[in-house]
């Protein structure tokens, strides 16, 4: 099976790294030509969570050259950055399968509008992963790769349910479902809780339990989300909110995506994250102010150059 990854950062570089250890055939896409010439001459270097370290051959190209042939597309870019994906994405053979694993929503409705439902499977990832360079990546926590149709009532595609069997045969916590709209709810309200007060104190996910405050901070946002997830269908359960607390736990060394984009100035994805959350409560007349807030104030951070770092290398 070939296989893109789209999107040499931190999510892609993780996936990409273990599937070529495990000899799969996988092509990273980078943004840049000087990442993709940094990993076609120095391989990619992978930190496993028991902190074993390897270096891994690597196929990598630049999008510039555009999308290479494959079976299977794995859009490992953030919400953000979607939309200048999506001509070249058109124009893929109809054989051909998408795979998008963004944090937040918006981007099923992106890949509805111009690819037909059985090209489009979604992926949930709850693991951990930092990229350190252009051609370093750590593997920082452990968690579940779900994978499936949006909506359930799809018939199984014969060539996702092969690529979630490669995912798990190169050793990834991969499972194939019925539809990822559910998960995605849940993982959607995880972000919203853990993303952006990660980001604002500049905090590991793990930092966020040790304090009475933060805690505190975290089950009221979940209330405020729970009641836009319930009049959008989505009934929350307190096995929901002890899920959100594993995740914390399970990546607590974990910088998150959006505190790692802070970090490098990039631009967050708290508006389809938080802000997701804040336009379905006003659409249904739900108010959630703490959401809003945090909003602003991350919007606000990144526009201020707040919480600047070095960066990697790249
Ligand atoms: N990091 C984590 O632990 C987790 C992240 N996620 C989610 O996974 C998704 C990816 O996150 P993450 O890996 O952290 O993000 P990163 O920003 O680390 O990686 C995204 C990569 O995509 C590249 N990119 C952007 N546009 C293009 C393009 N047009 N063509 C090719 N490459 C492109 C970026 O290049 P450049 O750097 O040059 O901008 C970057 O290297 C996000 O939705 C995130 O929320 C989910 C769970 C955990
Ligand atoms: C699972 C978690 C919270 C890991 O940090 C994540 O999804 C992210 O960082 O965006």
């Amino acid at each position: 099976m070939q296989i893109v990854v789209v999107g040499g950062g931190s999510v892609g570089l993780l996936y990409a790294a273990r599937l070529a250890r495990s000899g799969q055939a996988v092509t990273v896409v980078t943004r840049s030509s000087l990442q993709s010439n940094q990993l076609m001459q120095n391989g990619l270097s992978y930190q496993r969570l028991d902190g074993e370290k390897s270096v891994v051959s690597i196929f990598a190209q630049s999008i510039e050259y555009g999308l290479p042939h494959a079976d299977v597309y794995l859009l490992s870019v953030k919400q953000t950055d979607l939309p200048e994906l999506l001509p070249m994405l058109q124009k893929l053979p109809a054989s051909a399968r998408i795979v998008a694993l963004q944090n937040g929503m918006g981007h099923q409705e992106l890949l509805a509008q111009i690819l037909p439902e059985r090209q489009c499977f979604f992926a949930i990832n709850t693991e951990g992963a930092r990229r350190l360079s252009a051609t370093e990546v750590m593997h920082t926590g452990s968690g579940l790769l779900r994978i499936g149709p949006w909506e359930s009532g799809i018939e199984m595609d014969p060539l996702i349910q092969s690529f979630v069997a490669v995912l798990v045969g190169s050793g990834v916590n991969a499972r194939l479902e019925e539809s990822i709209k559910p998960y995605a709810w849940r993982k959607l309200m995880a972000n919203a809780l853990i993303n952006p007060l990660t980001a604002l104190f500049d905090i590991p996910n793990g930092a966020l339990l040790e304090n009475p405050q933060t805690l505190q901070l975290m089950r009221e946002l979940y209330l405020e989300a729970s009641a836009v997830a319930s009049v959008n269908g989505q009934e929350m359960k307190e096995s929901d909110w002890q899920e959100i607390v594993n995740i914390c736990r399970n990546t607590s060394r974990n910088l998150s995506s959006m505190l790692q984009d802070v970090r490098r100035q990039k631009r967050t994805e708290v508006e389809a994250i938080n802000g997701y959350l804040v336009k379905r409560g006003k659409a249904a007349g739900i108010p959630t102010p703490m959401h809003e807030v945090l909003l602003r104030l991350i919007l606000l951070k990144t526009d201020m150059g707040i919480g600047k770092e070095g960066g990697d290398s790249k």
